[in-house]
Parts: structure tokens; C-alpha cells; sequence
């Protein structure tokens, strides 16, 4: 046998190639575990979305749509409990009265999202999640359950992003939503104009007084060591100076922000509903509220249970033996005393906005 020199001297290219070899191989194997995890990492954020809500995938609107810090005033714009759509306090898991989930009336091909027609614009704790649920009982209404804030927060998003929000409603079906600062914010009467000059303005208005100790009592429930309630009513106390810039005060000065609307807006179009009869007397407000809104009246004195305990109406279902449902922990707060000075210079300072208000709206609500 010849003896070669030339296999010798290729030995060391063979190592060399060899561990070459693995060298790459593990490189690859190291591309590929990266690239497969980035790959898993949105479906990790599916799964925990899904494990609260099975019927729907993580959307990108879902996390722009309310963003963690919406608060600009520090006393009174923080986000609200409500803006997330707080519904009736017994009825989770009760599909009937669920229109957000998509299982109570399962779409069919017709269906299609819609600008709305009609919108509660206000006020900030006159009873707007009342109406917006006592509204959703009737069979030819579709609403958003959270409040959208399209008109003051989110103009920017567009139309589509606006319309993408809303439920699938059939031919004949009204689409609505509630915004409760809508009616105080100067850019939104042009901006709703703009969207549709036939939008019906809905706006649920409640004594101002009682309306700004019920602001300051929700925002205290999340703030609790905020100054108190007569000290923040004061821009002078001893000149008896009361502050217009606290949102509590300046949004029960309604002729003002009615003004506004009316500038873009004929008074025909606007519907003024009282908090107060919406407690005392549901099925008769509900009745103006659908002759309002051109739709037969569905919702009656049959669909309203008064439940003593809370001291407001609950909402019953004629053809079942169900329990009354009623607004959840956010609604009904106790408000704290106030002294009675305090309260009667707040109706001294408001009388002259409310006696406009009830001139301009020919309505007198009897806060005086
Ligand atoms: N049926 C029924 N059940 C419970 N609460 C009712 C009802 N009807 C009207 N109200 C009154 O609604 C007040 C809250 O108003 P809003 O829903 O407009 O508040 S919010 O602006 O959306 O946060 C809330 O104000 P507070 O009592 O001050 O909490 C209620 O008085």
C-alpha cells in the first residue's frame, strides 16, 4: 500500500470544517429560537385577553380606545367608573340585556355599523347611564355600552375609527351612544354638526346643586384626601366669590353650554330629560324620550320596578318572574352633608343661569 501524504495534510481541513460545521449549526438553531419566539409573543397577549373574553381576540382598539391616564383636571376630569360602560349590577352573564357581547341577537349578514343617529350628550351626573339603559331595552336601539369620548378625546381618530365602535345595527334600528361631556366641550357641537346635521341631542339634566355635590362625591370616592367640597366652592370665601373654573360648578351653568349648541343646532333637535323624573316617574320620561326619537313606545311603567332600598328604579322584564336589575355601586352614591350656607349661596348663584335655561328650553324644571 502507498502511503500518501496528501491524506495527512487534509486531516486538519477536515476538523476545521467539522467544527465550522457545528458552529453554524448552532448559530441556526439559535436564529430559529429567537425568530419562533417573537413569533408566540402576540399570542401570549391573545391568551390572556381570551381567558377574559373567549368570544373575541386582543384588537389594536382595544388598547386605544381608553387609555390608562385620561385625567387632565386633577379634581374633576379623572376617568370615570362609567366611562367603561358601568352597567346594572345583577345582570353580568345576563345576555339579554348584553347587545356589546354580540351573542344576545346574533348578527345576520344585514347587519352593518353605523354612525348614530341620536347621542346623549349629557350632563356629567344627570342620570345618563339610567336613560342610555333604559333606551336599550327597546328592540329598534343599538348602543355602545362605554362611553366613546369621540367628540372631545379621540377627533382625531376619524370617523371610521368612531363608527368601527359601534354595535351592528339592522335596517330601522337607531345607533346611539352617551358621552356625558359632549354638552361642555366648545369644539363638539361643530364636530357632531360636521358628522351629521340631523343628529338628535339627547341631554339628561338634574338640579346643579345637587348635580356638583354628586360630581365631587365620585370624584372623593377615588380621591379621598381632596379638600372639602365648600372650601373648593370658594374662590373667596370672604367675599362669598364662588369659583366658575371648578368643573363641578361650570357644568350646572346649562344656558351657557346650551348656548353653544344652539349655534349649530335648532332647539327642535335637542331633547332635555329631567334627572329627576327619570327617577320619580321612568315610563313617563321614556315615553317623551321615544316619541323624541320616532319609535314606538316599547319601553313602559311594566319595564320599571321601584326598589326602595336603593330609592330608584330598577329594571324588570314583563314576561319573566327574573329579579329587577338594577345600576351597579357607581350609581347612588351617599353624598356627603354639605352646609346648608354653602348650599344656599349655590342656589343664589345658579337661579339666574336656571331661570335662562328654563326660558330658552321653555320647560321649568323646578330647581329653585
Ligand atoms: N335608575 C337609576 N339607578 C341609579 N341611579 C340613577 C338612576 N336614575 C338616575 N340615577 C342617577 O344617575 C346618577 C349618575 O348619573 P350618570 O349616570 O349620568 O353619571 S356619569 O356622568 O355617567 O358618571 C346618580 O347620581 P348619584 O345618586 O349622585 O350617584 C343617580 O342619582
Amino acid at each position: 500500500m502507498e502511503y500518501s501524504p496528501h491524506c495527512h495534510s487534509t486531516q486538519p481541513v477536515k476538523n476545521t470544517l467539522f467544527v465550522f460545521c457545528i458552529m453554524l449549526s448552532l448559530w441556526v438553531y439559535m436564529l430559529y429560537c429567537c425568530v419562533g419566539y417573537s413569533s408566540t409573543t402576540p399570542s401570549f397577549m391573545m391568551e390572556e385577553r381570551s381567558s377574559r373574553n373567549p368570544l373575541r381576540p386582543l384588537q389594536k382598539q382595544d388598547l386605544e380606545m381608553f387609555p390608562k391616564s385620561q385625567s387632565r383636571d386633577l379634581l374633576n376630569n379623572e376617568s370615570d367608573a362609567d366611562s367603561k360602560g358601568d352597567g346594572w349590577e345583577e345582570n353580568k352573564g345576563d345576555v339579554a340585556y348584553d347587545q356589546d357581547s354580540g351573542v344576545a341577537g346574533a348578527p345576520n349578514g344585514s347587519e352593518t355599523k353605523k354612525l348614530p343617529q341620536a347621542i346623549i350628550i349629557g350632563v356629567k351626573k344627570g342620570g345618563t347611564r339610567a336613560l342610555l339603559e333604559f333606551l336599550r331595552l327597546h328592540p329598534d336601539i343599538r348602543a355602545v355600552g362605554a362611553e366613546p369620548h369621540f367628540f372631545d378625546r379621540n377627533y382625531e381618530k376619524g370617523l371610521e375609527w368612531y363608527r368601527e365602535l359601534m354595535p351592528k345595527t339592522e335596517e330601522g334600528q337607531l345607533t346611539m351612544e352617551k358621552t356625558p361631556s359632549y354638552f361642555v366641550t366648545k369644539e363638539v357641537p361643530g364636530r357632531i354638526h360636521a358628522m351629521s346635521k340631523d343628529t338628535k341631542l339627547i341631554v339628561v339634566v338634574r338640579d346643579p346643586v345637587t348635580r356638583a355635590i354628586s360630581d365631587y362625591t365620585q370624584t372623593r370616592s377615588k380621591k379621598p384626601d381632596i379638600p372639602s367640597f365648600e372650601s373648593l366652592t370658594f374662590r373667596n370665601i370672604t367675599a362669598n366669590l364662588i369659583d366658575t373654573s371648578w368643573s363641578a360648578v361650570q357644568i350646572g351653568m346649562y344656558a351657557r353650554h346650551l348656548e353653544q349648541w344652539l349655534q349649530f343646532f335648532p332647539m327642535s333637535q335637542l331633547l332635555f330629560v329631567s334627572g329627576e323624573r327619570l327617577i320619580s316617574d321612568p315610563a313617563r320620561e321614556m315615553a317623551r324620550v321615544q316619541h323624541f326619537l320616532g319609535l314606538r313606545r316599547e319601553v313602559t311603567h311594566k319595564h320599571f320596578h321601584f326598589n326602595p332600598a336603593k330609592g330608584f328604579p330598577c329594571l324588570k322584564r314583563p314576561e319573566s318572574n327574573s329579579k329587577p336589575h338594577c345600576l351597579g355601586k357607581t350609581k347612588g352614591r351617599t353624598h356627603p352633608n354639605i352646609h346648608p350656607d354653602v348650599i344656599q349661596r349655590l342656589r343664589e348663584f345658579y337661579k339666574p343661569f336656571n331661570k335662562k335655561f328654563y326660558h330658552m328650553t321653555g320647560h321649568d324644571f323646578g330647581w329653585d
